[in-house]
């Protein structure tokens, strides 16, 4: 999850990639990266001596590949990328730096003196970011090296000479291709494998998080447990407008042109050695230095085109419990899968290699399994089961989103037209009930469970959740969200000072378990409407060593709440109206003693209003609350009297905020 917004950083940016290296292109294409490929014409002829240390003569020559591109790119066309990255990969061993064999003689040489022996690879990395200013290009260069440490096993002669004659060393740094037949060849790797096949990514990301997501303030913490560093998509809190997101300050990346003209040979070549048909964008000059472009299919697009019937396959077989026959290291034919879920051969067949394509089976002559993906979320007894969320997705979400343009038009949820006339009179009546309910009379019973528990699914309130089966639905979707996000919100902030918790809308306690694992001495109690309480227990954990949850019946807007020393709102105030938000934090904020706190577990939007795209798609949703950026969030809790408001994005689902209560009221 911390990679994507890194990468999506760049989405709007022209991004040129200075190398013809296939194995490059193929990485950087890989992790979703859009760019074009502008090989340098820059001689790898640097003066090797000159350089105290091997990496540093990798970092150079990745420099030079970089800015001849920009500087050619620039000066020929007047079309400044955003962003040229160079790369240089050399092997050394016993001090002397190796790069690509001239022959085959040379090649032998090389791997003989690789032979046995453990040596190094240092890819050198240059991101430059470009702009221009009055017909100059201006540029800014980031470069960072990586090492990986290498052990060949001892290669006969006749090992050697075949492997030559395999013709793959001859484009590769030190002579041979790990990732192909020279993989035989190793005996161990220390370090980034992809460092060594040409471009190291992991520590790529790390330097475009550090770019892109200027040092964390006193006010942000960081993401633990993961490589790369935590990446706050919430940057600037005082910043307003301007984005700080772009180390360059320029925000409006050229839109990509593209000519139509016919491919020459070479773009052909280009084209063809990116390795999957994705936006990866190739540009040469042809004969008379025009730029041609070209792409290969806008997968991008057609993705999107596509996410409906990709949907609704894994909702479907979701729905027919195919990944629950495939646990288990099962392997099924589709005629027994067929038999077993009561549908068409035909038809089963085509949905389990539907899935198949999706990664979330895997295909076999003897049969069909599940994938890890699937094992993990998809069947419905995991412990992180998504099933819940996704047959709520299916019987509920694709109903209202089918109304998609109407809400937008109209800027209302469409629940009435989604589930029908009955559902339309019922949600006028529950509208006025609601808009009383703010000033005091008491709303019906199955409002009170909506009120709390419809949050995070943008449900409406409808009929079908008046069966005790259907809420017991609702709150196995809510349960297997909370499951997946409940550790990294219940961990993003060290909470060991606080000795009672109160999770106002906690539904089946998931957090509220969570904290107490993570917590043992802290009290802690879940208070949520009376029917969801009455459902929680078939969700409760079982063993020896749970420490109980105490569930507390009652409605947060109406109802005293219990005494704590820190307050959760978890997916909650994204829900509700200002008018509701008013009256839920006035009210924790009158109970709070000095010093205890609030914290407030929801998706944090950047500060653009464009990411996460789960958020953000969320919003079409159209009901009356609203995602906030992390700026939002902040001056919310002030408003309502707390203060040191630290934000921390957990790269999961949800992210956390936390605020303490001032000494004196607001
Ligand atoms: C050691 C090793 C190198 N290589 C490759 C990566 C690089 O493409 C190449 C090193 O040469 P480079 O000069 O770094 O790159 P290049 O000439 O391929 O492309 P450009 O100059 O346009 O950037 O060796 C492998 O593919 N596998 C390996 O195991």
């Amino acid at each position: 999850m911390v990679l994507i917004p890194v990468i999506g950083k760049l989405v709007s940016k022209r991004v040129v990639l200075a190398s013809a290296s296939p194995r490059r292109q193929e990485i950087l294409t890989n992790v979703g990266l859009r760019f074009e490929v502008v090989p340098s014409w820059f001689k790898e002829t640097l003066e090797k001596s000159s350089f105290a240390t091997p990496y540093e003569y990798a970092i150079e020559t990745a420099k030079q590949k970089a800015l001849e591109v920009a500087n050619r790119m620039h000066l020929k066309h007047l079309r400044t990328p955003d962003i040229v990255i160079g790369a240089d990969t050399v092997v050394t061993v016993e001090k002397q730096i190796l790069e690509k064999p001239v022959d085959k003689q040379d090649a032998y040489e090389m791997l003989s003196r690789l032979s046995g022996k453990e040596h190094s690879v240092f890819t050198g990395v240059a991101i430059v970011h470009c702009s221009s200013k009055d017909d100059c290009l201006e540029t800014e260069v980031t470069d960072f090296y990586e090492e990986t440490k290498v052990k060949f096993a001892e290669l006969s002669e006749e090992l050697l000479w075949e492997y030559i004659h395999s013709g793959e060393p001859m484009d590769k740094a030190g002579g041979y291709g790990i990732q192909a037949l020279g993989g035989m060849l190793v005996e161990y790797v220390h370090g980034d494998f992809l460092n060594v096949v040409g471009f190291p990514l992991n520590h790529f990301c790390k330097k475009l998080a550090e770019l892109y997501y200027p040092p964390p303030k006193h006010t942000i913490h960081h993401t633990k447990n993961d490589s790369i560093p935590s990446v706050e998509t919430f940057e600037n809190l005082s910043d307003g407008e301007s984005d700080s997101s772009d180390p360059m300050h320029h925000k409006n990346a050229n839109k990509l042109d593209r000519s139509g003209t016919p491919l020459s040979g070479a773009v052909q070549t280009l084209v063809n050695s990116c390795s999957t048909e994705t936006s990866c964008m190739v540009t040469v000059e042809n004969q008379s230095g025009v730029m041609e472009y070209s792409a290969k299919f806008p997968s991008k697009i057609v993705e999107l085109m596509d996410g409906f019937r990709a949907s609704k396959a894994l909702f479907v077989a979701s729905k027919l419990k195919v990944f629950d026959l495939l646990k288990d290291k099962c392997i099924l034919k589709a005629v027994v899968v067929a038999d077993k879920v009561e549908a068409s051969v035909h038809g089963t067949e085509r949905l389990l290699d539907a899935c198949a394509s999706l990664g979330l089976l895997d295909k076999t002559h003897q049969g069909y399994s599940n994938t890890d993906l699937a094992n993990k979320y998809l069947v419905s007894d995991g412990e992180y089961s998504l099933h819940g969320y996704i047959i709520h997705s299916n019987d509920r979400l694709w109903h209202l989103f089918t109304h998609l343009e109407a809400a937008v038009k109209e800027g209302t949820m469409q629940t009435h037209q989604a589930f029908g006339k009955e559902t339309e009179d019922l949600f006028q009546r529950n509208r006025a009930s609601e808009e009383i309910s703010i000033i005091g009379p008491a709303v019906t019973e199955r409002d009170k469970l909506l009120s709390n528990t419809e949050l995070f699914f943008n449900l409406g309130k409808d009929s079908c959740y008046h069966s005790v089966e259907a809420k017991q639905r609702f709150m196995t979707a809510m349960h297997s969200i909370a499951k997946l996000t409940a550790r990294d919100v219940a961990t993003a902030f060290d909470l060991s000072q606080f000795r009672s918790a109160c999770d106002l809308g906690g539904c089946t306690g998931v957090l509220a378990h969570e904290l107490v694992q993570n917590y043992p001495n802290l009290n802690i109690t879940v208070f949520d409407l009376p029917e969801v309480i009455a459902n929680v227990s078939c969700f409760q954990p079982s063993g020896k060593h749970i420490t109980p949850v105490t569930f507390t019946a009652g409605d947060f807007f109406k109802d005293n709440l219990p005494e704590a020393d820190l307050y959760i709102l978890s997916l909650i105030l994204h829900h509700w109206n200002d008018e509701k938000i008013h009256i839920l934090l006035s009210k924790i904020s009158a109970i709070c003693k000095p010093g205890s706190a609030l914290l407030v577990a929801e998706m944090v939007l950047d500060e653009e209003k464009t990411y996460p795209p789960t958020a953000v798609l969320q919003s079409l949703s159209m009901t009356e609350g609203k995602q906030r950026s992390g700026s939002e969030y902040k001056q919310l809790l002030e408003k309502y009297g707390f203060t040191n408001v630290q934000i921390k994005i957990t790269g999961n689902i949800l992210d956390a905020i936390l605020g303490f209560r001032k000494t004196s009221a607001h």
